[in-house]
This record gives C-alpha cells, sequence and structure tokens, in this order.
C-alpha cells in the first residue's frame, strides 16, 4: 500500500539569457500538495496532462528527490526516514530504462537480483520465472544493446520485479510501445494485480486515456502539481456530468479551458438572431 500527504516540490529553473546576456532563475512548482493512497489489489492511476507533475511525484515516491514537504509511505514505512526498507518494498519502472548494454536481458536481471542480495540460483530461478511470465524467453539470452523498445521494456520490467516487491510503480510505462507490446503490458498488470499475482499494490503515470480507462480501478488527476479529483473512470464522469472519460479529464483537469468554452458557447446563443 503506497500513501502520499501533502508532498510539495520546487525547483529553480532558468530562464531567459543568451551569448551575452546572463539568464534569470525562477522558482516552477512542480507538485502541490499531493494526496494519493493507493490500495493492494488494485491499479492506481496517475492521470495528468504534460507538466502536472506525474515524474516528479513519482521520482520522490521511488526515493531518487527529496521532497520539500509532505510524507510518502509505502506499507506503513516512511520513504524518508528508511529508504532502503521503503525502496526493498518496491519495484519501480522509471522513464529511463537504464540496462547495461553489454550484459543479455538475463545478466541483467540477475545482476539486479544480486545487488538486492539474492543468492545466485535463486537469481537465475527468479530470471527463469519472470521470462515465463513476461513472455521473453526468446530474448532472455541476447544483449540489451540491440533491443527493441518492447524488449527494454520487458526487461527493464523483470528487474523491477526481480525481488517480488508488494508495490510496483510505473512511469509513463506504455511510452514508445506498439499495440501488441501495450496489451501484454496490461495483461501482466492485470495479472500482478490478481490474488494468483500477488495482490500487488500498482501506481502507474499516463496522460493516455484509454490507457487509464481500460486499466485502473482508482484514478488521481493531476493538475498543476494538484490532485484535482480521486475515484474510478464512472466516479468522474458521474462527477463532471460527462458521457466519456476524455471529457471528464479534460473538465477536471483544463477547468479554466471548459468554462471559457462554455461562456463562449453561451454567448453565441445569445447573439444567434431570433
Ligand atoms: N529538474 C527540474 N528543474 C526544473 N523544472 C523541472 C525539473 N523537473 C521537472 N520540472 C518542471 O516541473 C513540472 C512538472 O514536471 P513533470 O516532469 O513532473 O511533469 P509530468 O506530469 O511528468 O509531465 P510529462 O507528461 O510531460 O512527462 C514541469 O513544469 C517541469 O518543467
Amino acid at each position: 500500500m503506497i500513501r502520499i500527504d501533502a508532498l510539495h516540490k520546487e525547483f529553480e529553473a532558468r530562464t531567459g539569457g543568451g551569448l551575452f546576456k546572463r539568464g534569470g532563475k525562477k522558482v516552477v512548482t512542480a507538485v502541490e500538495h499531493l494526496d494519493l493512497q493507493a490500495p493492494n489489489g488494485r491499479i492506481t492511476g496517475l492521470l495528468g496532462p504534460n507538466g502536472a507533475g506525474k515524474t516528479t511525484s513519482l521520482r520522490m515516491l521511488a526515493g531518487l528527490f527529496l521532497p520539500d514537504r509532505g510524507t510518502i509511505q509505502v506499507d506503513e514505512i516512511d520513504v524518508l526516514q528508511a529508504p532502503r526498507a521503503a525502496l526493498a518494498r518496491m519495484g519501480v519502472l522509471g522513464d529511463a530504462h537504464g540496462l547495461y548494454p553489454r550484459l543479455s536481458a538475463r545478466e541483467n536481471i540477475v545482476y539486479y537480483a544480486r545487488l538486492q542480495g539474492m543468492p545466485m540460483d535463486q537469481a537465475q530461478a527468479r530470471a527463469e520465472a519472470l521470462a515465463e511470465l513476461l513472455d521473453m524467453r526468446s530474448i532472455l539470452e541476447r544483449r540489451a544493446d540491440g533491443f527493441s523498445q518492447g524488449e527494454r521494456m520487458k526487461t527493464s520490467l523483470a528487474r523491477a520485479l526481480v525481488h517480488d516487491p508488494a508495490n510496483i510503480v510505473l512511469d509513463e510505462p506504455t511510452n514508445g510501445l506498439d499495440v501488441l507490446a501495450t496489451r501484454a503490458l496490461r495483461e501482466v498488470l492485470r495479472h500482478l494485480r490478481s490474488p494468483e499475482g500477488g495482490n500487488k499494490c500498482i501506481v502507474f503515470s499516463s496522460h493516455i486515456m484509454q490507457e487509464v480507462e481500460q486499466l485502473c480501478d482508482q484514478v488521481v488527476v493531476m493538475s498543476h502539481g494538484r490532485s484535482v479529483a480521486t475515484g474510478s473512470v464512472e466516479d468522474l464522469m458521474a462527477q463532471t456530468g460527462s458521457d466519456r472519460f476524455e471529457d471528464a479529464f479534460v473538465a477536471l483537469a483544463f477547468p479554466e479551458a471548459t468554462t471559457a468554452a462554455s461562456g463562449a458557447a453561451a454567448t453565441d446563443r445569445q447573439e444567434q438572431p431570433a
């Protein structure tokens, strides 16, 4: 189970400048008071437009960035106070897959298992089991440097799952995948969520509505760094009075655009000749 409370992160970004001019600095609030609760046996989607703060939130969850404020707990272990214990309970698939190109898929997985303190025979057995689960037997002995995007994703996912973590965190996992690879990933995530797959707590970020609609039990909509709505796809559609999830998302994530559009429509109606 993952719980995030009042998470806040700002960055100092450089602005302007040029060959003969010094640039300035500007504070960017990437995540502002974010709350999220992701239970076990459920897939929670973090859905938001570009720049909403999804990656920054997941990086803080994975212990890669320190938040300015707020708390993150993984199975009730505080990520800031006990990062190693919290990370041991998490499998993280980041945006940069970071495989060792000279190692085979098997060696990449086994190496990571050994870093987690797993004995060699157990690490090899785990690599075999994950190759079966992720349908990657045919690439297991190949070096990673020629891998396609889908093959890289599978190898990275196997590496993230090597220690059988109870919590799985994925940042835009379907980026660059074709329809078959996307389907395969969806099936794996559904399996991991099920009692047979271990009732995992799965959190993934996306800006693709269909992805979230098909997979998530719960959606947290992010906009401008904040969580602006939480609920099932049906809840969010009912909350916004929308027939389509895309409309619900636009109404929640871009309220200013929706208000402006309905204002313009009202003006148009008033200006219609009788
Ligand atoms: N290292 C950084 N320095 C300065 N600004 C940053 C940094 N990392 C993120 N930001 C800013 O924080 C905001 C949130 O970025 P983030 O990458 O978390 O969004 P996102 O929802 O993952 O977007 P996308 O879907 O485009 O990947 C953006 O305005 C981004 O420019």
